[in-house]
């Protein structure tokens, strides 16, 4: 493959040298010998790098030469955007450049260039710093301004300062300068992410800074943090959506199958950064602290150790799961276990990081959207740019579905997708403040006292993010759906049985979705994505209890209790017997109607199969 691509480009690059004004019909006749599509691909990437070239070359020329789409849209996207001052002259790369920064060259040059070989007394990051070397200034920016959409305001901030809210009092926003992002087209920003997908550069290998441009432009590479996060699985759930929903376009986005098992890493990998980046500004920082339900904690405390970077949470005792506690416990954290729920711990962290030069990483502060909203992005790329049609996210602290809509909403603005997918925060019904405000219709909005749930990361009575959650539903013709304690841990049992490990939140999702489907909101021929926040394993109690049917007033329908047998071949047969009998009667019964109608003269031998079986047990 990289042999055909080159064939491609080392014609263009010929091709470049023997003529500076390309006529039309050459390029045309010279592409028709290049026979493969990545061939042409390749020869297009090439002019891609090479405004001299696309610029000589009539629109229409181009079009024929396209035969494919994807050759037709980078040909039409050279001619409508490549301009010599918008490729040659300022390159997105240049924020701390790389081989993988789509700086004068695309992936499929790079490929064929001779393979540069790192030597072997350099790491990724001094291979990054080398190549950063004498790169031109970064083109793109990002300032925090006020949260406060309905309201124009002239208020901005650095990125460097510390500082969480406007004057009056408003959660911030990242602002990015969408103007100069705009300059490159749809197309490029594609191929540039696309390239460096799964790549070890430093640090585009992560999922979340393989957006470094749109997320964090300014910082340089080398103060970044990264544990390689994101890039997560988009697991297609085809038993659960077609056996449960008659869907067979049902997806679950596992965020929680990352570095600390939840998808607070895709956050806390920029925060962390930043925070890397003040301390070299000798910004007088004694450590980065949370309030948490378990995940932010255990984030914050692994990407702090990673770092060198003190780290301090504050938790809610005994409300998280001991997977959960351990984690900031393992990584050093200074871990303090307060007597209170987590909106308690919350309002304690603001006054400490209010009194001390402690940075706050909770997502008030508005860089962790910034990493959290590649997860939209990344559903948007694995579907190649094509939109879902619902996107269910479970909801407590309410920064995420929030980071959600970000994300949807920026590749929208830079004309990657042409909509915005419907958004669906499912509460616990346990902790649903948002569920009861959007009821009343969006008026009047209460916070609560959050009862116990096993969805405990989501067990928050008064989210902070709360204004940004209504805006990203209300622009998005959001839902918002809550489930029992006992819909969302069928929900969970219900899933695993097809093969996931979820947890209790994503249960939430889960069963809002089965509600949303079965009243006919979500159709059998939808897109759906659920959103899994965190790792099944960091909640084993919750489904030991619910598989031992140990919990009080739930029926726990779908329990699998292991079965006791002695140590005995007689006794292990008999239970075989007994327990697959009723497995197969299981398994057959939604079928025994159809049996009698197809089968009339088999079932009576389908019977006595059966009656063996159950004699036997
Ligand atoms: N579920 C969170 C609660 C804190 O939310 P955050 O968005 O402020 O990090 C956790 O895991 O702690």
């Amino acid at each position: 493959m990289i042999c055909a691509m080159s064939s491609g480009s080392a014609l263009a690059t010929r091709l470049m040298t023997t003529t500076t004004e390309l006529p039309a019909m050459h390029i045309s006749r010279s592409v028709s010998f290049l026979t493969s599509q990545q061939q042409q691909y390749s020869y297009y990437s090439f002019l891609h790098t090479c405004p001299r070239i696309a610029t000589f070359t009539p629109t229409k020329q181009l079009k024929l030469l396209a035969s494919t789409e994807r050759i037709s849209a980078m040909a039409s996207s050279h001619v409508e955007k490549l301009s010599p001052s918008s490729v040659s002259a300022e390159n997105p790369v240049e924020c701390g450049s790389s081989v993988h920064d789509a700086s004068s060259s695309s992936l499929e040059t790079q490929a064929s260039a001779s393979p540069k070989k790192r030597p072997a007394d350099e790491n990724i990051r001094d291979e990054a710093r080398r190549q950063g070397l004498g790169a031109p200034r970064c083109t793109f920016s990002a300032k925090y301004v006020p949260f406060s959409p309905f309201e124009d305001t002239e208020e901005e901030y650095s990125l460097d300062e510390i500082i969480y809210r406007s004057k009056t009092g408003a959660l911030l926003d990242v602002q990015h300068d969408l103007e100069a992002l705009k300059k490159y087209d749809a197309t490029y920003w594609k191929n540039l992410f696309d390239s460096r997908v799964g790549k070890t550069s430093w640090p585009y290998g992560s999922g979340v800074w393989s957006k470094k441009e749109w997320v964090l432009p300014q910082i340089d590479n080398d103060d970044i943090v990264s544990l390689f996060e994101g890039n997560s699985n988009l697991f297609w759930a085809e038993r659960f959506g077609k056996e449960m929903l008659q869907m067979n376009d049902l997806w679950v986005k596992q965020c929680g199958i990352s570095h600390t098992g939840s998808f607070k890493d895709l956050g806390m990998t920029v925060l962390v950064s930043q925070v890397n980046r003040l301390r070299r500004m000798k910004k007088p920082l004694l450590g980065v602290g949370c309030a948490s339900t378990g995940d932010t904690s255990a984030a914050l405390s692994a990407y702090c150790a990673a770092a060198g970077i003190p780290a301090i949470v504050f938790l809610p005792a005994n409300r998280i799961s001991i997977a959960q506690l351990v984690q900031p416990i393992a990584n050093g954290a200074l871990v303090l276990s307060l007597d209170t729920d987590f909106d308690g711990c919350m309002r304690l962290i603001r006054e400490v990081t209010a009194e001390l030069p402690i940075y706050l990483a909770n997502s008030l502060n508005s860089l962790r959207l910034e990493g959290q909203k590649t997860a939209a992005i990344e559903i948007c790329q694995q579907f190649d740019w094509e939109v879902p049609d619902w996107v269910i996210v479970p909801g407590g602290n309410l920064g995420n579905i929030y980071a959600f809509f970000k994300g949807f909403h920026m590749c929208k603005e830079l004309g990657l997708i042409d909509r915005i997918p419907r958004l669906v925060c499912a509460q616990a019904a346990n902790a649903n403040p948002l569920y009861l405000y959007y009821k009343a219709g969006w008026k009047n909005f209460k916070a609560i006292k959050a009862s116990n749930t096993f969805a405990s990361a989501i067990q928050i009575g008064d989210p902070v993010s709360i204004d940004r959650a209504v805006f990203a539903l209300q622009n998005s013709d959001g839902i918002v759906e809550e489930a029992t304690e006992e819909e969302l841990m069928d929900a969970c049992a219900q899933a695993d049985l097809t093969g996931m490990f979820t947890c209790p939140h994503t249960g939430v999702a889960l069963a809002a979705l089965i509600k949303l489907r079965k009243n006919g909101v979500i159709r059998a021929t939808d897109r759906a994505v659920v959103v899994s926040t965190a790792h099944g394993l960091k909640f084993t109690q919750s489904k030991i209890d619910y598989h031992s049917k140990a919990i009080a007033d739930l029926p726990c329908k779908f329990a699998n209790p292991p079965v006791q047998v002695a140590n005995d071949f007689g006794a292990v047969m008999d239970v075989l017997r007994r327990e697959l009998s009723l497995r197969l009667k299981a398994a057959l019964l939604p079928f025994q109607p159809l049996l009698f109608c197809v089968f009339p003269v088999r079932v009576p031998v389908i019977k006595v199969w059966m009656s063996w079986f159950c004699h036997c047990a």
